[in-house]
């Protein structure tokens, strides 16, 4: 029986806002807004000369509060959240980790804030702008490859900048027929169709793989010098931040500061669909962070997840089920993960540690800025320890030996 017919698939792409090819990255962003916003585009457009000028703060300020009910369609409200997410980044900390700013002035909060809430994502700069909706195509007719792609808006920091966001959105792209084989496996799971599930995952494991020979590129493209001393503070939130320890005041909006992480790959959808496709369970703090993660997504990719996570788990089917292919297809999206983690890790160490102690040793108190996480620890639960959790409950989700199967065996 035909459980993945093109119909079915089409409908959960609509519904979860997915496409085919690019996954959960926006479809071909906009780079205009309309006239009414030239001032919102002339900075952005600008934002590595004016913050590194030092002039962003003044222009910000000068700025009239606009009405965003000129905006129409998704993607003109995605590109309005993204310019202003980078404005509001760059107004923040301008100045460096010593003095950033403790007030967004309301020409940037208040139209920020409608946008935020008509999208259903924070105001700030999220991964679903600064990677899913920040590219363009040097040259529209060819592929979507780093040597002919571009950033929207940049932060300083230079090829390192687009480095980064870049090879995200890459990583991010190769886990689209990840997201194609998870759905299958859904579909499939419902009509205990064994051999549509094993596709699925054997489509989970290789686009998986792809995931982490696109993650390479990262090293040639970042410099971690240029990565942890400029680009990382512009990505910086107010949550777990030593440096806005009470969070940022939204003017005209609240006469309460507001605590929210700043941007990260936590944040990608792609990857914690997998784990509750694979019925991955992140333990305690780890979890809860991972969960609060979700916050930060747009609400079609957020219910994709949370609908797999409340599905019958695939996990307990296969643990049922006699087939050792299902199992070993299985294993193998499993192994394939823990690599994929374990590289990761290896990457953070390059890009955060590394430079973070010589930082440290320098007397830098930028150490432990620009994380989601607290990386002093609640619990004691430091940027390492965190993502060794994450890799080893990822790990400890192989099935090493199925009930059923080996009470089959017995009789
Ligand atoms: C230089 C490159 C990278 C660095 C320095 C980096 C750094 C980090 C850090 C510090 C965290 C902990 C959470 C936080 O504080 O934000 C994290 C988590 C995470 N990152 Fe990255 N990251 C990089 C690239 C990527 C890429 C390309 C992806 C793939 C989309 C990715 C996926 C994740 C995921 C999924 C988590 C949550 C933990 C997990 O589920 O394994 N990261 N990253």
């Amino acid at each position: 029986m035909e459980t993945n017919s093109k119909e079915t698939l089409q409908a959960d792409f609509d519904a979860f806002d997915i496409s085919e090819e690019l996954g959960f990255l926006l479809e071909e962003p906009l780079t205009t807004l309309p006239d009414y916003y030239r001032v919102w585009m002339d900075l952005a457009n600008n934002l590595t000369h004016l913050i590194e000028s030092r002039k962003l703060r003044d222009l910000v300020h000068k700025m009239p509060v606009l009405s965003p009910h000129f905006l129409s369609g998704h993607r003109e409200l995605r590109l309005a959240h993204l310019a202003l997410g980078f404005i509001s980044m760059g107004y923040v900390w301008q100045e460096g980790q010593h003095a950033p700013a403790q007030i967004l002035p309301k020409t940037l909060a208040l139209p920020y804030w409608q946008i935020s809430h008509r999208l259903g994502l924070p105001p700030i700069l999220t991964y679903a702008d600064s990677v899913l909706a920040n590219w363009k195509l040097r040259n529209p007719t060819g592929d979507m490859e780093i040597g002919n792609m571009d950033l929207i808006f940049s932060f300083p920091g230079g090829e390192s900048c687009r480095g980064f966001f870049i090879v995200s959105l890459l990583v991010e792209m190769a886990a689209s027929s990840g997201i194609m084989g998870t759905l299958e496996v859904m579909h499939a799971m419902k009509v205990s169709d064994l051999v549509g599930m094993q596709k699925g995952l054997i489509k989970v494991t290789q686009s998986l793989k792809k995931m982490k020979e696109t993650f390479i590129l990262m090293h040639k493209h970042v410099d971690p010098t240029a990565f942890h001393g400029t680009l990382r503070i512009f990505v910086s939130g107010w949550r777990d931040n030593p440096m806005l320890p009470r969070g940022l005041l939204y003017e005209g909006v609240s006469n309460e500061p507001i605590l929210l992480s700043g941007g990260s790959a936590a944040q990608s959808s792609a990857i914690q669909c997998f784990d509750a496709l694979l019925c991955i369970q992140h333990e305690a703090e780890t979890g809860a962070f991972l969960t609060r993660m979700r916050d930060y997504m747009l609400p079609a990719h957020r219910q994709l997840i949370e609908m797999l996570s409340a599905r019958p788990l695939l996990r307990h089917f296969i643990l049922s089920c006699s087939s050792s292919d299902l199992c070993q297809a299985y294993n193998s999206c499993i192994s394939a993960l823990v690599e994929l983690r374990s590289y990761h890790l290896n990457t953070v160490t390059k890009y955060i540690t590394v430079p973070g102690n010589r930082a440290l040793n320098m007397g830098c108190p930028l150490r432990g800025v620009g994380t989601a996480l607290n990386t002093t620890g609640t619990g004691g639960s430091s940027l390492m320890v965190f993502l060794k959790n994450v890799r080893n409950t990822t790990q400890k989700a192989l099935i090493l030996e199925r009930p059923s199967a080996s009470r089959e065996a017995e009789t």
